[in-house]
Order: structure tokens, then sequence, then C-alpha cells
């Protein structure tokens, strides 16, 4: 799998949100794209599974394997996000239906997509379920989202993501809602999955402490513009741009209050 971003520009409601952002990644590469809040992390990641508001002007050039996806018809692209491209977000409670169990969930991707039956799609959420280390997966599959606490809920937002295989994960501050010890819990889920099944791995926070876990390169953006980018230990060791020593000071003190 590869990805390159080309020149990425999103305009809406008259402004430029995103400006000329271009980043790549490799096969089996886990990217970091950091920038405080409103820089225009969530975005760049929505424009490019087709995501972005209908009123979000579009620029530029996404290239997954050799081939052009920016603009490609919906149908396309829900194809693409469906079984190459997974994705992870936030706050799993909003992304989850809260009226069906966590097992139809999951099943879902491969009953829609994989035409499965009712059995088989249930085993494949047990094992699923199981693979993201949710607690007694056979039973879980019979719960609802609110029975869950929110590190398991984003368990199953994981297993979701990666139902079908992907061979790119899209997270966008997928711990941000969890206390310390659960985010890293879900990082070591998020390194485990991406390095055994050889997925590259795109994750957006506005923390440097949580991509030094996850992540060895990095993008900086600020207000909608790359500042920075290079390997984490080299920026965490010696910010260039004003606002990527501000990430480092922040970076530290979550590190040493955590401490
Ligand atoms: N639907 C929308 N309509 C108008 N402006 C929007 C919309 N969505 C986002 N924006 C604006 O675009 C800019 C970038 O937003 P984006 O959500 O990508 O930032 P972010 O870096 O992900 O921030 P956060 O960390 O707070 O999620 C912000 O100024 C935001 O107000």
């Amino acid at each position: 799998m590869t990805l390159d971003v080309t020149s990425l520009t999103i305009d809406i409601g008259g402004s430029r949100v995103v400006d000329d952002l271009s980043f790549s990644v490799a096969d089996g590469e886990r990217l970091g794209l950091i920038g405080e809040s409103g820089s225009g992390k969530s975005l760049s990641i929505l424009a490019l599974i087709g995501l972005a508001p209908d009123e979000a002007t579009i620029t530029g050039s996404v290239v997954l394997d050799g081939t052009e996806i920016l603009g490609l018809p919906e149908r396309a692209l829900a194809r693409i996000r469906g079984s190459r491209i997974g994705s992870v977000f936030q706050d799993p409670l909003t992304s989850l239906n809260p009226l069906h169990t966590i097992g139809r969930q999951i099943a879902e991707p491969f009953r829609l997509h994989d035409k499965l039956g009712k059995g088989d799609a249930r085993a494949r959420a047990v094992e699923a379920a199981r693979e993201v280390g949710l607690p007694d997966p056979e039973h879980v599959v019979d719960l609802f989202p609110h029975q869950l606490s929110g590190g398991q809920r984003q368990r199953v937002g994981i297993a979701i993501a990666i139902a079908r295989r992907p061979t790119l994960l899209l997270a966008d501050e997928p711990t941000t809602a969890l206390d310390v010890t659960t985010q890293a819990e879900i990082l070591e889920l998020f390194r485990r999955l991406t390095d055994e099944h050889g997925m590259s791995l795109v994750f957006v926070t506005h923390d440097l402490a949580v991509l030094a876990q996850i992540t060895s390169e990095v993008v900086v953006l600020s207000h909608g513009r790359a500042v920075e980018r290079g390997a984490v230990s080299r920026i965490l060791a010696s910010p260039v741009d004003p606002v990527t020593q501000g990430l480092v000071r922040a970076a530290r003190e979550t590190t040493w209050s955590a401490s």
C-alpha cells in the first residue's frame, strides 16, 4: 500500500482550512499528523476518504496504490472505505448504533460486503472481538454499546475498522477520550494490529506524547499548513518551528504529570 497526498487544499465557508498539504505513507509505515485544535487535521483525514462536508471545496491529489481517489464517485469511495481503508474516530459512542448489539455491528461489513449468513457473520464477529482483546468475546457480542467501557467501545471501533483487513488505517484522535492507562492499552493494540497485518497507519492527534508511542514520522500542521515534518525522535529532541516547540513543551508536561 502506498498513499501519496499532494497539494491537498480545502476551502470551507469562505476560508482556507487546509493549504497545500502533501505527505506520503509507505507500506507498513505509521505516520502522525499533529497540530493544535482547528489546524485542519480532521478535515484532511475526512477528505482522503470522501467524507468531508459537502460545503467543502477540495483540490489536490490523493493517490492510493497508483490510483487517484480524490473526486471518485461516492459508490467507489464507499467500496474503498469498506475494504482498503479502515477508519477509527475519537468517540465510538457517536459512531456505534446504540440499538444494535456489538456483534451485529462488527459483523455488518461481513454481511454487507462478503454476503455472509447470520451464523458465519456472528462467528467472524466473535473472532474479531477476540482479536482486539475484548473480554469474553462469545458473550460481549450480545451486549449493547452502553454496556461497555470507553476503552472497550474503542476496541469495538477498531474491530469494525479492521474487519475486512484494510491495508491503510486512519485514526483520528482515537485515544483522546480515554484515561492514560486505557490510552496506552489502545495504542499498544494499534501497534500490534498494524505490525501483525502489515497495515499502514495515519494517526491524528494534538498530543505529541501519544504520537511518540505509536508513529515514527510526524507532519506538524498549523492553520492548515505543514510547518515541520520528520522523525518523532528528531522532533522531540530539536523542534524547529515555534508551533512544534509548543507541542514538545506540552508533551513534556503531559509526561511529567502522568509519571
Ligand atoms: N463543517 C464545517 N464548516 C465550516 N468550517 C468547518 C467545518 N468543519 C471544520 N471547519 C473548520 O475548519 C478548520 C479545521 O477543522 P478540523 O476539524 O479539521 O481541525 P482539527 O485540527 O481536526 O481540530 P480538532 O483537534 O479540534 O478536531 C477549523 O477552523 C474548523 O472550524
